[in-house]
């Protein structure tokens, strides 16, 4: 995918002033969606084994996540959010059910073909970050790409391009703790995208940072959105999660509400 610059006025394009404002309704942003399905949960149940018990945490999910797709997943805290993005990220596999990745069941894959397939098709952002403090920036955004890498890519050339793409050229040989919240997000946001991955995943990405800055960086989410990424973001503030194309509201183990204004 083609990497381009965001230019730094990222509020005068995107009108995000948090909270409050957000696409209309309707609005789609300009895509023909929906594309083929890229993500495919289906029947998954997960439970956690606590001394004899088991504790059901995902009852019974069924969700389609299609190419280019913005999709926010909501919920009340400890409703499994993270749970469902973990399986998805196949961090974690299911006690019960499929996942499909680009029409791959993961199920059927070695434990290597799985870190392959996560290393170059799932980039992960966190509330928390997760950059490796004695690492330069330049180096946390090149991390992934020493287990799994597409071949013929320069990473260092790629690493600086996507720097400079999220406004950080000037800050590629800091160190995290030289940096502030949002120019951390930015930094793991170029991280994620380093082996071109087909979807983005986030965990309440702007949880840590204030509403301006947490505008500038969803502005990038809407922006990679529109250039064709797909991307599931948590979220538990309904203003940003306005912004994505499709909101599910995960309560009770099972998906409660699955709002689309593609649809
Ligand atoms: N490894 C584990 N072992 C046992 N229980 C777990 C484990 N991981 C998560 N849980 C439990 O599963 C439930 C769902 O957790 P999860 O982190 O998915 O919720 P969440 O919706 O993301 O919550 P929050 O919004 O607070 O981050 C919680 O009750 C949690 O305690």
């Amino acid at each position: 995918m083609e990497t381009k610059s965001f230019d730094h006025k990222v509020e005068e394009s995107f009108n995000c002033e948090l909270p409050g404002s957000s696409r209309s309704d309707n609005d789609s942003g300009g895509k023909n969606l929906p594309g083929a399905p890229v993500i495919e949960v289906i029947n998954v149940k997960k439970s956690y084994t606590l001394g004899d018990m088991e504790v059901p945490i995902l009852r019974d999910i069924n969700l389609t996540v299609n190419e280019g797709e913005f999709l926010a997943i909501m919920g009340p805290s400890g409703s499994g959010k993270s749970t469902l993005m973990n399986l998805i990220g196949f961090l974690d596999r299911p006690t019960d059910g499929k996942i499909m990745i680009k029409g791959l069941d993961i199920s059927e894959l070695s434990d290597k073909e799985v870190a392959r397939l996560r290393g170059l098709e799932i980039g992960f952002i966190f509330q928390t970050f997760n950059l490796i403090p004695r690492l330069t920036a330049l180096e946390n955004v090149e991390l992934p790409t020493y287990a799994n890498a597409r071949e013929g890519v320069d990473t260092r050339k790629k690493a600086k391009e996507l720097l400079n793409m999220v406004g950080l050229a000037d800050r590629m040989h800091h160190k995290p703790g030289e940096l502030s919240g949002g120019q951390s997000q930015r930094v793991a946001i170029a991280r994620a995208l380093i082996n071109d991955p087909a979807i983005l995943l986030a965990d309440e990405p702007t949880g840590n940072l204030d509403s301006r800055t947490g505008c500038e960086i969803l502005g990038m989410f809407t922006r990679l959105n529109k250039d064709g990424r797909t991307i599931v973001m948590i979220t538990h503030d309904p203003e940003i999660a306005k912004y994505a194309d499709r909101i599910v509201l995960v309560k009770d183990g099972i998906i409660q509400s699955n709002w689309s204004k593609l649809e």
